[in-house]
This record gives C-alpha cells, sequence and structure tokens, in this order.
C-alpha cells in the first residue's frame, strides 16, 4: 500500500486513478471512431483538418463529462473551448460532434450538454485547490497520419501533478513487436509508480513499467517530435552528438513520447525550443510528466528546472523540456547547456 494510503485502506486517489482512466478509454474510442468514419485519402491529400476538430471537440466533451459526473466541484484546464461549435456558422461542426459524442456513449447529450461540457475546460489553473488538465488528442497531426497520438489527462493538486493518464490507441504494446496489437494506457499516481496496459483492457492487466538503466549516453537513443516547428530538430542533433549518441532518433507525435522513455524503448527526449515566443501548455506535458517520474525518470525545462504546473495554463516559467532517466540526466542537462550556450 502507497504511503499516502488513508485510514480506510484505499489507495491515495484510487476513485481519481479509475475516473481518469474510465474518461481516457472513452474518448480514445471517440478518436478511433472519428477516424474510421472521417479520416479517408481524399482528407488526406487536401490536407483537410476537420476530422481532427470533430474528434478534438468530441473527446473533449466526452472526457469532462466523465470527470463532471464523478467530481461535479472539480476544475478542468482543457485545450479546446467551444466557440466555432455555436450559432449559424458552428451548426455543420456541431451536428458532427453531436453525432460522435451519441455514437459512442450510453448516454445521449443534447449539444446543449455537449458544448457545455467542452467549456467546462476554460478554468485558468494555479498553485492552489485541485485541477484537472486535458490535452483530448496531443499529437493531431500524428492523428490525421494514422501514426502517434495521445488522449491526455492529469490531475493537480496545489501545483503538482499528482495523477497522469495517456491513452495511445497507435502504440505497439510491444514496442519489439510492432506487427502485433496496437493501444496502450499509461498511468500514475505520485508515489504508486508506473503502469501500462492494453487500452479496453482491465487494472488486472496492468504491468509496471520502468525507465531503461543505461548509464552511459554513447548507449542511449532518443525521441524527438516529428514536427521540426514544435523541437529544434538541429539542436537536438548537436546535443546527441555531444552525448556520442550514434542511433538515429525515434521520431514520434504526441506524450506517447513520454510513454516510450518511461517504458524503456528510448532513453531520452529532447524537446528543444525552436522560439523564443512559444510557451508550453500545461496539458502538453502534466500526464507524461508523472509517468517519467513515477518510472524513475526525470523531467526539467532545458536549464535542470522543474516544470511549474502552478502558474495557469501554460509553463511559462520553463523553456523546452528534457527527461531521461535518473542515471544519465545530469550528464543529458549538461550537453544540453553546453550546446545552447555555444549559439550565444
Ligand atoms: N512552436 C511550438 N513549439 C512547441 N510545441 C508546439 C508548438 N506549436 C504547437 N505545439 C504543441 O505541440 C503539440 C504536439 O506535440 P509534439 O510536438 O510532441 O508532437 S509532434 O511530433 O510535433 O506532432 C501540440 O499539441 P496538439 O495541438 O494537442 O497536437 C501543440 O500544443
Ligand atoms: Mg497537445
Ligand atoms: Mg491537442
Ligand atoms: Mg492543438
Amino acid at each position: 500500500m502507497s504511503a499516502r494510503a488513508c485510514a480506510t485502506g484505499v489507495a491515495y486517489l484510487a476513485k481519481e486513478r479509475a475516473a481518469a482512466i474510465e474518461a481516457v478509454e472513452s474518448a480514445s474510442r471517440v478518436c478511433k471512431a472519428v477516424f474510421k468514419k472521417l479520416v479517408t485519402d481524399e482528407t488526406l491529400t487536401k490536407k483537410d483538418k476537420s476530422p481532427v476538430t470533430v474528434a478534438d471537440f468530441s473527446a473533449q466533451a466526452v472526457v469532462n463529462s466523465i470527470i463532471e459526473k464523478h467530481f461535479p466541484d472539480d476544475a478542468i484546464v482543457g485545450e479546446e473551448d467551444a466557440k466555432d461549435l455555436r450559432g449559424d456558422e458552428g451548426r455543420a461542426l456541431r451536428e458532427k460532434v453531436v453525432d460522435l459524442v451519441n455514437s459512442t456513449t450510453k448516454h445521449p447529450m443534447s449539444a446543449d450538454e455537449i458544448l457545455r461540457a467542452i467549456d467546462r475546460g476554460q478554468y485558468a489553473g494555479g498553485p492552489t485547490g485541485r485541477h484537472w488538465a486535458l490535452d483530448p488528442i496531443d499529437g493531431t497531426k500524428g492523428f490525421l497520419r494514422g501514426e502517434q497520438f495521445a488522449v491526455c489527462l492529469a490531475l493537480i493538486i496545489d501545483g503538482k501533478v499528482r495523477l497522469g493518464v495517456v491513452g495511445c490507441p497507435n502504440l505497439p504494446y510491444n514496442i519489439s513487436k510492432p506487427d502485433e496489437e496496437r493501444g496502450v494506457l499509461a498511468v500514475a499516481v505520485e508515489g504508486q509508480g508506473a503502469f501500462q496496459r492494453k487500452l479496453g483492457t482491465d487494472q488486472s492487466a496492468e504491468t509496471r513499467i520502468s525507465v531503461s538503466n543505461v548509464m552511459e549516453t554513447r548507449d542511449a537513443s532518443f525521441c524527438e517530435s516529428v514536427e521540426a516547428a514544435h523541437a529544434s530538430h538541429s539542436d537536438n542533433a548537436k546535443i546527441a552528438a555531444l552525448l556520442g549518441i550514434s542511433k538515429q532518433p525515434v521520431r514520434m507525435d504526441s506524450q506517447c513520447k513520454y510513454v516510450a522513455v518511461a517504458r524503456g524503448d528510448a532513453d531520452i527526449y529532447l524537446r528543444l525550443p525552436t522560439s523564443n515566443t512559444y510557451v508550453e501548455k500545461i496539458w502538453d506535458h502534466a500526464a507524461g510528466n508523472v509517468i517519467m517520474q513515477e518510472a524513475g525518470g526525470r523531467v526539467s525545462d532545458i536549464e535542470g528546472k522543474e516544470l511549474d504546473f502552478s502558474i495557469g495554463r501554460t509553463l511559462s516559467a520553463n523553456k523546452g523540456v528534457v527527461a531521461a532517466g535518473a542515471g544519465i540526466f545530469d550528464t543529458v542537462i549538461a550537453a544540453v547547456k553546453t550546446t545552447l550556450a555555444n549559439k550565444r
């Protein structure tokens, strides 16, 4: 039992953990249904983003309504808002979202209920109390390509991430068997370790995950964003060279990268900023952060500072992200600092 178990013997955040998994499972089903129905060769060649827009809104509605059902007083910081679904202009999109949500849930929701559920995600965040952080689809571009994306939900209490769940519908359960079953759910509660199970299974199927025990960075592999606009591939390459890394980077969209490093598929996650102006959002990192830490890893910004989830909707006190196993983390941060100092 965890050190933070309460007097009744129920593990710390057990009810929240179960609710978050229910929400991420449901939203993952919504995303898969959208992909099947709406992503076609034509939408791909036209670079039509409308399928992922429908999936984003539908997944946020589903997650927020499940959180509200279990914890009616909890606030939510969600990436999306329902502005584009309102009025005559929003009618076509609204109808698609209502159809989608109701085709995948047992309890049909009206259009108004769906819009209200989406807009429960407008909370400003901050240092006290409890709020959830939701990215209904992280890695929207990966979703459209049929590659990696993730449904990411975290619970922040008094400014720190205490619980994280990441659903990865397209991630192989076993990375050494990429042609076998796909669909992973990763979960961690502060103090209780990190676990994975196949999406669609229950807690009895969970196995503990941990970061690799690589001790020499020259033996390591790193992962980074697919989109060069989201992380500087050239800075990442310089850091890798300094660390003696010869393996090609594993490029992958979304917080699946945190899951990959947390279970030892890769050893380092590098997200070097591409501009001085972009501010990372809490929903892009909260769930992955606690999963990495509970898997025995460390996460910081490019200066080695912990990510500060207590400020609001953004990580405005941090620049970039670096994550790695505890055994090599300090060496990686030193290489990041040297590389950035050489640029000045
Ligand atoms: N300029 C810039 N710098 C850093 N990050 C940015 C930037 N622009 C967008 N974003 C956010 O990146 C989220 C996608 O995550 P990844 O970068 O891991 O995925 S990807 O490989 O690039 O697709 C993506 O999340 P989603 O919108 O949920 O897909 C964005 O919030
Ligand atoms: Mg995102
Ligand atoms: Mg998103
Ligand atoms: Mg987005």
